[in-house]
């Protein structure tokens, strides 16, 4: 297998967001749980999503676990690797875009990296380095009040600057619209000048597009799955990959029992359980009982089990914004996040074990600790369900499960029902 594309992605939802975006875009896509065991029978595939859970944890170990993705990717013939992150830059003064990238570039012998959160078909754009989401600028949005890394910036050049060891610069949109010889030259004008990175605007897909012709003659580009549009639609349009039609997994019915969970309290995944009241059962989680070892798992998989077999249940530790910070203030937030993820990893593993083969995760970070307990080694792209979440077919899993998983703020208000729906 030669790849045509390597990325890896610092949470679990925004891999399956970017396998569904090079999915639509023709490429032959799976998503690994990490750097995928050598025993892993892959398909032969375009493009491999490696997961990482890196997004959060401190910056040493993301650099680390990124470098091992990135050389084994390489080693698969990968020219071209893709560093996810987040359509709204989650991140840190400490890191970990900065760092990760800063590694990615020295290795990979980089002059000046592209970076675009970008991703219009969810309302993210970048104009003149600032971030926005939907209408209003990043620090604005409700991105300014995210558990673990509240976003009070809007402008990328100066974020990522206070990451990075490199000077960041900027590709404005008047350079993108002139086109892809515009970029090379001003990319070349940056590098020129030493500087290793710049955050380049997009406000439109065929400004992506743009963008991933010149990304793909270079080594290494960072973005969330808008930069991956432009390089998929840039592999195909230059004949390097021949489309296979935006067809996704289909696979056979599942069936059995399904469960949501939610541990993402962005405000979407609040209105998204709000509205899941008025069709299925939803149980809340004590967040302080959880943290304090109240036996919380066990009380939601007493509450859900007798009731899985009338229909999907949803059980969710989210609150709101004051709620979160009233635990944080508690507990501290590290220690409230990572109990709550073990809980909702602990409370997956029961359910799986009563039968459960139909799961929807809301929350990257809670995706992750989900997703590995369960073992399973990568998933196949199934249909979409909304913007950047499809359905995912478990390959090399003992059991044969569906599941999604849905970045926070992604999905309609229905999310839930419509994801059902579409499991079958
Ligand atoms: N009631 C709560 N109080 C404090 N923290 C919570 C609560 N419920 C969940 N959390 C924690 O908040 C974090 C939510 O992060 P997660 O990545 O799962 O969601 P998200 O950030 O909305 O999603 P994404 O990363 O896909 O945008 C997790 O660490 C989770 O354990
Ligand atoms: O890019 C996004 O917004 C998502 O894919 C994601 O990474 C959220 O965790």
């Amino acid at each position: 297998m030669t790849l045509a594309l390597g990325c890896i992605a610092d949470d679990y939802t925004g891999a399956s967001d970017l396998a569904n975006t090079l999915t639509r875009a023709g490429l032959r896509t799976v998503q690994t749980i990490g750097v995928p065991a050598d025993d892993l029978a892959l398909p032969e595939v375009d493009a491999v999503v490696v997961s990482l859970k890196s997004r959060s944890i401190e910056a040493g170990l993301a650099v680390s676990r990124s470098r091992a993705a990135d050389q084994w990717l390489r080693g698969r013939g990968a020219g071209h690797v893709l560093f996810k992150i987040c359509s709204t830059f989650d991140s840190t003064d400490a890191g970990n875009i900065g760092p990760v990238m800063d590694a990615l570039r020295a290795d990979g012998g980089e002059g000046a990296v592209l970076v675009t959160p970008a991703f219009p078909e969810t309302g993210r754009t970048v104009y003149q380095g600032n971030l926005f989401v939907g209408a209003v600028p990043l620090n604005e949005s409700p991105l300014k009040d995210h558990p673990l890394n509240p976003m009070h910036d809007s402008n990328l050049v100066r974020v990522l600057a206070r990451q990075s060891r490199t000077q960041i610069g900027l590709v404005d949109l008047a350079t993108v619209t002139r086109g892809a010889d515009a970029v090379r030259a001003r990319l070349a004008e940056l590098a020129g000048k030493g500087i290793g990175a710049a955050i380049i605007d997009a406000v439109f897909d065929r400004d992506l597009e743009t963008i991933g012709l010149v990304a793909a003659e270079h080594r290494l580009s960072v973005g969330a799955s808008g930069i991956g549009l432009g390089l998929a639609r840039a592999l195909v349009s230059t004949g390097k990959v021949k489309s296979a039609g935006a067809k996704g997994e289909t696979g056979t019915a599942v069936g059995g029992p399904a469960a949501c969970l939610a541990g993402s309290c962005s405000q979407a995944t609040l209105q998204q359980i709000a509205n899941a009241e008025r069709v299925m059962p939803v149980h809340h989680l004590d967040p302080d009982r959880i943290i304090t070892g109240g036996g919380e798992a066990q009380r939601a998989l007493d509450w859900a089990r007798p009731r899985l077999a009338e229909g999907p249940v949803l059980i969710a530790s989210s609150a709101t914004p004051d709620q979160v910070a009233a635990l944080q203030a508690r507990h501290g937030r590290d220690a409230a996040g990572h109990a709550i993820e073990q809980t909702m990893a602990d409370i997956a593993e029961n359910l799986v074990k009563s039968g459960v083969r139909r799961l929807i995760v809301a929350g990257g970070e809670t995706s992750g600790a989900v997703v590995d307990r369960l073992k399973i080694p990568g998933f196949l792209v199934g249909v979409e369900i909304a913007a950047g979440v499809p359905v995912l077919h478990s390959v090399g899993a003992q059991e044969n499960m569906l599941l999604a998983l849905k970045s926070g703020n992604f999905g309609g208000a229905e999310f839930f029902s419509e994801a059902l729906r579409l499991m079958r």
